[in-house]
């Protein structure tokens, strides 16, 4: 039995639907992160879990029982906001207790429990502090630690890093890692950072225009994302996207290299997808399709060279991405070959869904 379903969970605001019919499944422990373009509903689905909002249809389970009419306190799930919402008026040990205190619990437990957060999260030297005497680590840290002190059911963190600057944000990344090792609680995790979904998920949830696309462990999205909208959302840069078409048993790419095809009707408009590090400086004669180069983002450890197909001919010339391992010492202008193995091909159909069969992954 799942710990949190979502069965057809549905909702509208004012006539406008926002979440269609969203089916959902979350074990015990595991920590799934909600992924999706601006406004596909990520904030919605958690705020319709936690209870702050009641789905127009579809009911929510936790724990086998219905709580699609349970209010929110009484879900036993804690939220964490990207705001923090601390009480500025408050220390930092009564914004931990205070919410403890409100359900009459000794008070021996209360500040066993505080006590206990303080030092996990390393905020005990902080109790004292109000919260505008704190860093904004610190602060989202004491956020956690009141949720924390609840013994959730399961926490909802929506972007819970995204007001730190990007060191901070590293670090908490691993620091909520290593918190949800050892508490083994359930987290729904709301980001727009593919490097914090890839890096703390167990699964992902694929979210566009309020319905799922696909739910999966992190990198078997990233290796075998099921639709098209899917490959060019996970990855940067995204996965390069070859619309082509079927013609006996095989495709041709720009540049004319064919691949096999098998599987769909002659003639059908199909896709093929090659990520950018998968693309290198093909080897002699080896067939691949020639770049002008646009852009280069030097890294140190890898290139990122943003080109333009040679040859291509309309308005707009077509953008390839290319990751390169190290600096291949390549310059604005110049035309690369590249080339690249078959096996990392990706094949979707003309209904955009990826295609699956006998030797391919
Ligand atoms: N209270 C509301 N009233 C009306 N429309 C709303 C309300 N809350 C959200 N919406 C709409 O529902 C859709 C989903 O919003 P939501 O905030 O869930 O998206 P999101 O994926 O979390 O977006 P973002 O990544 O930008 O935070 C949007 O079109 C939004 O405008």
């Amino acid at each position: 039995m799942s710990q949190i379903a979502l069965k057809g969970v549905t909702k509208s605001f004012g006539g406008v639907s926002v979440i269609h019919g969203v089916d959902l499944d979350i074990e015990t422990g595991e920590l799934v992160v909600f992924v999706g373009p601006s406004g596909c509903g990520k904030s919605t689905l958690l705020r319709l879990i936690s209870g702050l909002d009641q789905p127009s249809a579809g009911a929510i389970e936790i724990d086998g029982r219905d709580v699609t009419r349970v209010s929110a306190a009484d879900r036993g799930l804690a939220m964490v906001f990207q705001s923090y919402a601390l009480y500025p008026h408050m220390t930092v040990r009564q914004n931990l207790s205070f919410g403890l205190e409100n359900t009459r619990m000794a008070k021996a437990e209360v500040t066993g429990r505080v006590a206990e957060a303080a030092r996990m999260l390393n905020i005990e030297p902080l109790l004292d502090r109000r919260p505008t005497q704190l860093s904004g680590g610190q602060r989202q840290r004491v956020a956690i630690g009141r949720a924390i002190v609840r013994n959730p059911t399961a926490f909802l963190l929506d972007e819970p890093l995204s007001n730190l600057d990007a060191e901070l944000r590293v670090s908490m990344r691993a620091e909520l890692a290593a918190l949800h090792a050892r508490l083994g609680t359930t987290m729904i995790y709301v980001t727009h950072d593919q490097i914090e979904a890839m890096t703390l998920a167990s699964r992902i949830v694929v979210l566009r225009a309020g319905r799922v696309e696909q739910v999966a462990r992190p990198l078997d999205l990233f290796n075998r994302p099921a639709n098209l909208f899917v490959a060019g959302f996970i990855g940067a840069p995204s996965m390069n996207l070859f619309p082509t078409r079927a013609e006996g048993g095989t495709a041709a790419l720009p540049g004319g290299r064919r691949v096999p095809m098998a599987g769909v009707p002659e003639g059908s408009e199909v896709t093929i997808g090659l990520r950018p590090q998968h693309l290198r400086l093909a080897q002699g004669n080896e067939p691949g399709f020639d770049l002008r180069i646009a852009l280069i983002e030097a890294l140190g450890t890898e290139t990122v060279v943003h080109g333009e197909l040679a040859g291509t001919s309309g308005d707009t010339p077509r953008r390839v991405f290319a990751i390169l391992p190290g600096q291949p010492g390549v310059a604005l202008g110049d035309i690369l070959r590249l080339g690249f193995d078959e096996a990392y091909l990706h094949r979707f159909g003309p209904d955009g869904q990826r295609l699956v069969g006998p030797g391919r992954p």
